[in-house]
């Protein structure tokens, strides 16, 4: 397995005890009926949710609202309707404020070609507030940070796709956000890329960063965030834990028998439990009533040996498609569909 490098270096994340007022309770999103139409077009159709987590999940088809969510969140584009609190700042009202707070690594590249990697850094510094000088040293620091130390003084446009993504999110973190909005930040990565992005958001939330992660790969939130937001044409699917989520109300356990998986289903049949042919092995979905213990039971009753058994975890995947279909299948019931 892979050992996340220690990261030495002077790049200084800001300590949580200068980031929020003592006592002060504040919940990361708080909203209310938010709405988002472009020229009569309703992108965000009424999105509603609290939440509080370290790292967020935002999760939705093509089309479905994310990158305009993030928009509106940073104060970049104004709602039409409803109301928003990021990290306790309210919008319209503290948008410059919330873009001091929050660091944005947009989807699109954002930058001149010929412009170096520490000119690009530095001036993303500046426009978030920073002094010049201190946009400047703060540039050099984090992209130490992020690996771009000895490309520092190149060109972005001779850069690779690796090296841009690295530089987006230099640029996004120089100001020392306390909240990351990341859109689609391994999109173009080979494999490898892709595990180094994952591990350096996975430092960075370590250190005391929220995180937004607005991705299609679902794994990469399996493996960064805690919770999830999940969008589909402009209406909220679901907020709230992964592991909420995740929780199998129907758990399946994938078996397997020495060489009697046909008889074993058989038996498995008789007593009732749902059975299908998986690969090698067996799935046993249990229903309410059953228990694993019951499957173990019934092998020794007819002497069938097992050799495998493996209580099964919903992906995220499974329950992502679950809940798009729970969705569609009220939308077609509506008397007004
Ligand atoms: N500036 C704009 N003007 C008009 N329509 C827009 C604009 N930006 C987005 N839309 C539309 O709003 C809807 C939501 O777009 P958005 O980019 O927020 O979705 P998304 O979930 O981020 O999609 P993707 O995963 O493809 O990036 C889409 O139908 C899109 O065509």
């Amino acid at each position: 397995m892979r050992r996340r490098a220690a990261r030495t270096t002077s790049f200084r994340f800001p300590a949580r005890a200068c980031r929020q007022a003592p006592g002060a309770l504040t919940v990361l999103f708080r909203l209310d009926n938010v709405q988002k139409d472009y020229a009569g077009y309703a992108a965000l159709k009424g999105i509603s949710f609290e939440l509080d987590a370290r790292a967020v999940g935002l999760l939705g088809p093509n089309g479905a609202g994310k990158s305009t969510l993030i928009k509106a969140l940073l104060g970049l584009i104004p709602i039409n309707g409803g109301s928003a609190r990021v990290l306790g700042m309210s919008l319209p009202h503290d948008a410059r404020a919330i873009r001091r707070a929050v660091g944005y690594m947009p989807e699109n590249d954002c930058y001149l070609p010929y412009m170096t990697a520490v000119d690009y850094v530095s001036f993303n510094g500046q426009l978030c507030g920073m002094p010049k000088s201190e946009a400047f040293r703060r540039a050099h620091e984090v992209l130490y940070y992020v690996g771009l130390g000895e490309a520092r003084y190149r060109p972005l446009g001779g850069f690779s796709t690796g090296m841009k993504q690295r530089a987006k999110l230099a640029q996004a973190l120089v100001h020392g956000p306390r909240l990351l909005f990341l859109d689609e930040p391994t999109n173009g990565l080979d494999p490898a890329g892709r595990d180094e992005m994952l591990e350096l958001i996975a430092d960075v939330r370590d250190r005391d960063v929220h995180i937004v992660l607005s991705t299609h790969l679902l794994p990469d939130v399996e493996k960064i965030c805690d919770s999830v937001v999940m969008l589909n044409q402009g209406q909220l699917v679901h907020s709230g834990s992964l592991a909420e989520l995740q929780k199998n109300d129907d758990p399946l356990i994938e078996v397997g028998t020495r060489d009697a998986n046909d008889a074993f289903a058989r038996h498995l049949k008789d007593a009732g439990f749902d059975v299908q042919p998986s690969g090698m092995h067996l799935k046993v979905r249990l229903s309410s009533g059953q228990s694993p213990e019951d499957v173990v039971r019934l092998a020794v009753e007819h002497d069938v040996q097992l050799r495998h058994f493996l209580p099964q975890r919903l992906t995220l995947e499974t329950a992502f498609l679950a809940l798009l279909d729970e969705q569609r299948a009220h939308a077609d019931a509506r008397p007004d569909a």
